[in-house]
């Protein structure tokens, strides 16, 4: 049997018999059809799709992945950010009986509202749950599909049924092919930084220079490379691209309409919370990886002793450590930072988890979190403030919270190593630790790197042949 009618007829027994068995308060909440399906492959599923938006996240042990089509809840807003109103609305629409219900999204870096065209697309915040899914979990895939109604049937036939025939209908329209996707990228033909290496060595040395009178211990500075290209990227092919080079990372792409995007491949857990069980971590200090075993190892181990980065790397375990003293009790943090081996870059990681104290909830959590000195300095406010002072580009979701929240459990990465797509562009967003002793050439080759696993990809031309705008 194909999967259209496979799904169909679960949905129609749904419809037919469970439904009647709901208890009133499911009014309004969003309810779910799962049903197994055989394998499939959920990016190259989603980018056949005809739907303007579109969500992809996969978690970073590769055992979660999930690509959704359309929307049947969305929370967003352009008004500054108030997170216990946030957590409030996405909970309206969650329930105990439909644990697999999520909300996927994302909330911007910085409380300021967006002046930058593409970033007033994202807004403040935007969370959807989608209308349709792909679920990948370990090895069994499942189809989703998601509504709500505003009454129940014993309570009022005709709108039950007519919500049956529009799913349905929509049902219809998506694309179980297995047609080929093409694998070839579109041409790069101009990069912009900005800053420029010139720019970026003067915003160092000005950050610097303002350490002492602002009582700074570490700011991280970050750069945008607007990249051009040929014809309009298709966000989900790019995505599948980078997916097979970056281990031990989150995917994630968030397409609002049919020429806007956000996408990354982030190494870094903001935090995860199942129930009471809180999970973050730090991940700063940086080195390339090596060509062969040995030097890799001997990159690793500078790492390891170089004392720049451990005091970069230090600045976040001990943010983290007194937040997470805050917020949990039974708090344990690795005794010592491991090495994360990723594609291109590997850095000092640390573990960190606690049992969250009973009167807290995510809206005390993720303000406490967001942003760790990994992505914005310490301490916080001044480092903050410098930043949105010497950055010529606003971060918009670039290193915000991105990722999930179901009913009782919550998964947010930090969204580094992220682009945004607009058409023809991509804007992709890299940023350094900058503590006393840092060489600004040493931190230009350091986010050189960071975005190395996307720039790898897009080798067609030369680089020579490929217009450098920056120093124009
Ligand atoms: C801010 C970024 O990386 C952070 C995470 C890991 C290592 C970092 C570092 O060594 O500077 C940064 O703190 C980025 O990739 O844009
Ligand atoms: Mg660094």
């Amino acid at each position: 049997m194909d999967h259209y009618l496979t799904i169909a007829a679960q949905v129609q027994n749904f419809f037919k018999y469970d439904l009647i068995a709901l208890p009133p308060e499911m009014v309004g909440k969003v309810l779910r059809i799962e049903v197994q399906i055989s394998t499939l492959e959920p990016l190259s599923w989603l980018a056949r799709q005809k739907s303007d938006v579109k969500t992809y996240w996969c978690d970073r042990q590769g055992n979660f992945t999930m690509a959704g089509v359309g929307t049947v809840a969305t929370i967003d807003g352009d008004r500054p950010i108030d997170y216990p109103d946030i957590f409030g609305q996405l909970r309206q629409s969650l329930s105990l009986l439909f644990p697999h219900v999520r909300y996927y999204g994302g909330i911007g870096f910085s409380q300021s509202k967006s002046i930058s065209p593409i970033w007033e697309s994202f807004g403040n915040y935007r969370f959807v749950v989608p209308r349709f899914e792909i679920l990948v979990r370990g090895l069994e895939t499942f189809f989703a599909c998601n509504f709500t109604l505003n009454s129940l049937p014993n309570l009022g036939h005709e709108i039950w049924e007519t919500e049956l025939a529009t799913i349905l209908d929509e049902l219809a329209r998506i694309d179980f092919s297995q047609q080929e996707l093409p694998t070839e990228l579109p041409l790069q033909i101009a990069r912009l930084d900005r800053p420029n290496r010139v720019e970026w060595q003067r915003n160092i040395e000005l950050a610097l220079a303002k350490f002492n009178a602002l009582n700074l211990d570490k700011i991280v500075l970050a750069r945008r490379s607007t990249l051009t290209f040929t014809h309009n990227l298709q966000p989900q092919l790019l995505l599948r691209s980078l997916k097979p080079h970056n281990p031990h990372s989150y995917h994630f792409c968030f397409q609002i309409d049919p020429t806007t995007a956000f996408i990354g491949t982030s190494p870094e857990r903001l935090y995860s919370r199942a129930d009471r069980l809180l999970k973050t971590e730090a991940i700063a200090g940086t080195r390339q990886r090596g060509t062969s075993a040995s030097i890799d190892r001997e990159l690793g181990d500078n790492l390891r002793t170089s004392l720049k980065d451990i005091h970069e790397h230090e600045l976040v375990v001990t943010n983290l450590r007194g937040v997470l003293t805050e917020l949990c009790h039974s708090v344990t943090i690795d005794d010592e930072s491991a090495i994360l081996k990723l594609n291109k870059v590997q850095h000092l990681y640390t573990q960190c988890q606690g049992l969250l104290k009973s009167h807290l909830t995510d809206a005390d959590i993720l303000p406490k979190l967001h942003p760790t000195p990994a992505v914005g300095g310490f301490p916080r406010t001044p480092a903050l403030k410098l930043i949105q002072e010497l950055e010529p580009f606003e971060r918009g979701w670039y290193a915000a919270p991105v990722g999930w929240v179901g009913y009782d459990d919550v998964e947010f990465a930090v969204a580094i190593r992220s682009g945004a797509i607009d058409r023809d562009r991509l804007f992709l967003f890299a940023g350094a630790g900058i503590v006393r002793g840092s060489q600004s050439a040493e931190e230009w080759a350091e986010i050189e790197n960071k975005i190395r696993h996307y720039t790898d990809l897009f080798t067609d031309l030369p680089p020579q042949q490929i217009i450098d705008l920056s120093l124009a």
